[in-house]
């Protein structure tokens, strides 16, 4: 039997967190190798078994980045752009692969988080799911087999307590569509429609944005044209998905070369 790749968990507590620790206590290879919560948190020096209702399990939630990464094989952070950030640098200065969900960055994050990050393995998606990963396969597919006479519209639909918009995943398939069509995002999103917007620009990709409830994550990506639709859609109904996807990006980065590195990377689409 080969051996266990300890992995650290940030953002412990949160609902990606709980639902990682869950995976990789479950997942065979892999072992929980630590848990992060930020200075002040209410977790931070507790046994994570006995904060997630269980026994002991002998890991204490640490407020100390640079150490609870130390020896382990890779960190999964889904937490927020600056913590990401900080730990991008944690997670290089340990030699500690860093797998990253987080979503919400600007373009200054992303080239801080490049900076940070230089000389480590990391992995970013907006999505760590296989579905979605296949589904920006195929709306490139798709833009790329369908003129601009069909108007691309993404949208997607959250819980209420999502800080982002529109979301990474959103973002993903808005990027695949416009690389299908040729074009850059930057160029032809539409946003924010309200007032009196005038008619739709032809070519333009839009996104529309619903936060209720407990939605765990919904996207379609519609091609509307004269006379006919056609939607691709995908539903998570368990945050699992996501996790099995960070587990799997883990395990893969194991002994790769330094890089940044996407979900397509890991998963071979
Ligand atoms: N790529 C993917 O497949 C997916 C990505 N996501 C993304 O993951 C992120 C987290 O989502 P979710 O779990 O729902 O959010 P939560 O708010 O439930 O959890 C976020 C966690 O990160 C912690 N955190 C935030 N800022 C810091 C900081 N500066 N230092 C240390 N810890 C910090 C929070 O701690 P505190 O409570 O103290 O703020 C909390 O524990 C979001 O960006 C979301 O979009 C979510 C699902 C799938
Ligand atoms: O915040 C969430 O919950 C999710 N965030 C990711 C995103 O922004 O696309 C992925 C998933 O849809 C859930």
């Amino acid at each position: 039997m080969g051996e266990s790749i300890g992995i650290v968990i940030t953002g412990a507590s949160g609902r990606m967190g709980q639902m990682l620790i869950k995976t990789v206590i479950e997942r065979e290879g892999v072992t929980l190798a630590g848990a992060v919560e930020r200075p002040g948190h209410d977790w931070v020096g507790k046994d994570l078994g006995v904060l997630m209702g269980g026994t002991e399990s002998g890991v204490i939630v640490s407020d100390d980045p640079t150490a609870a990464f130390a020896g382990a094989g890779a960190v999964i952070d889904f937490t927020a752009p600056a913590a990401t950030i900080s730990f991008a640098k944690a997670a290089a200065s340990t030699g500690t692969a860093h797998i990253i969900g987080t979503t919400g960055f600007t373009e200054e994050d992303l080239a801080a988080l490049k900076e940070a990050g230089a000389g480590n393995v990391t992995v970013r998606a907006g999505n760590m799911s296989l579905g979605v990963n296949l589904l920006v396969q195929l709306t490139k597919k798709v833009a790329e087999a369908l003129d601009e006479d069909y108007d691309i519209e993404v949208i997607e639909a959250h819980h209420r307590r999502k800080v982002d918009a529109p979301s990474g995943t959103a973002l993903m398939l808005g990027e695949a569509a416009a690389e299908g069509r040729g074009v850059a995002l930057k160029d032809v999103e539409d946003r924010a429609r309200d007032g009196i917007t005038g008619a739709r620009e032809r070519g333009a990709i839009g996104f529309s944005v619903i936060r209720g409830g407990d939605i765990i994550g919904e996207h379609d990506v519609m091609f509307a044209a004269d006379g006919e639709r056609i939607t691709l859609r995908h539903v998570a109904s368990d945050r699992s998905v996501f996790a099995r996807g960070a587990v799997k990006a883990a395990l893969w980065a194991q002994g790769k070369d330094a890089g940044a590195y996407d979900m397509m990377d890991v998963l071979g689409l």
